[in-house]
């Protein structure tokens, strides 16, 4: 998918919500246990019930990984579901991959040919020549971990090197890369106050914003700071959302959930004038 269609649909729907599917067995409604395929019959409520609202769906893949064979073919029926039903919503593989080149071009093909995601969360640590496979694929976008939202963000990612705190360097060092066009960057809702100096080095990219609801997050703070003329944002939310009610009204209730998030957006891009 384009930046363009991305924008597109943002425009149309007054949404910038990324509904994360991060479907844990133990968290689920538990007569959806009897299933044959629990894990893809809850992801597909939530995705039947949400995607008026969402402009993305993010399933975080250690949540299919931690089911083996089985979680593995969860995924794939999750994303062909939202490919075929919804082709025009934006897909995230939150993988979090990065290798020497020779391996992230693998993790590349897995993800954007054989799963055919829109884009993949990518860790920016072993540099260059670890995110440039990713990057090479039209029409495919990679999210490159910026300042991320938990604890340890503190650790490395806000540390000076060369006069300039890291997360600042990833920013800047990576618009120098062959095809830097196709990068987003992720960043924290929780890290908002950090926005307005990330906007500085990054003022058009699109920004991956985890963190809003469980995490505790501020919508309007993220926008204040963050929102470009193209809105420039996608806001994820799993928890918040996905388990709304645990009961079997769980999908009437991520409904809700979502629609109320999509229209503090609206009313956001209305103030906006977008
Ligand atoms: O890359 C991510 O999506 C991500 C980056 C980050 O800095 N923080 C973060 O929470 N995430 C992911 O975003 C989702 C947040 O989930 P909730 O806290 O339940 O809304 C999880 O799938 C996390 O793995």
């Amino acid at each position: 998918m384009t930046t363009e269609q991305l924008v597109k649909q943002i425009k149309s729907k007054k949404s910038f919500l990324c509904v994360g599917l991060d479907a844990d067995l133990t968290k689920i409604p538990q007569h959806l246990l009897n299933a044959e395929d629990p894990v893809f019959e809850f992801n597909k409520a939530i995705v039947d019930a949400t995607h008026h609202v969402a402009v993305s769906y993010k399933p975080n893949i250690a949540f299919f990984e931690a089911y083996g064979i089985e979680g593995w073919k969860s995924l794939k029926k999750t994303i062909d579901y939202i490919n075929e039903k919804y082709p025009e919503i934006f897909t995230i593989a939150d993988a979090k991959r990065g290798d020497i080149g020779n391996t992230s071009k693998m993790y590349a093909k897995a993800f954007f040919e054989d799963l055919d995601f829109d884009s993949i969360t990518v860790a920016p640590y072993m540099g260059k020549d670890s995110v440039e496979p990713f990057l090479g694929f039209e029409e495919k976008h990679t999210i490159l971990l910026a300042l991320t939202s938990n604890e340890g963000a503190f650790d490395f990612q806000t540390k000076t090197v060369d006069g300039k705190e890291l997360y600042k360097q990833v920013l800047e060092i990576s618009k120098t890369w062959v095809n830097s066009q196709n990068l987003m960057y992720v960043v924290g809702a929780t890290k908002a106050e950090y926005l307005a100096d990330i906007r500085s080095i990054v003022p058009d990219s699109f920004l991956l914003v985890p963190g809003v609801g469980a995490q505790g997050g501020s919508l309007l703070e993220v926008c204040k700071y963050g929102m470009t003329g193209n809105v420039g944002l996608l806001v994820n939310s799993s928890r918040g959302i996905i388990y709304a009610s645990n009961e079997s009204d769980f999908a009437e209730a991520a409904k809700a959930e979502a629609e109320r998030l999509q229209k503090q957006m609206q009313d956001i891009m209305i103030d906006a004038g977008i």
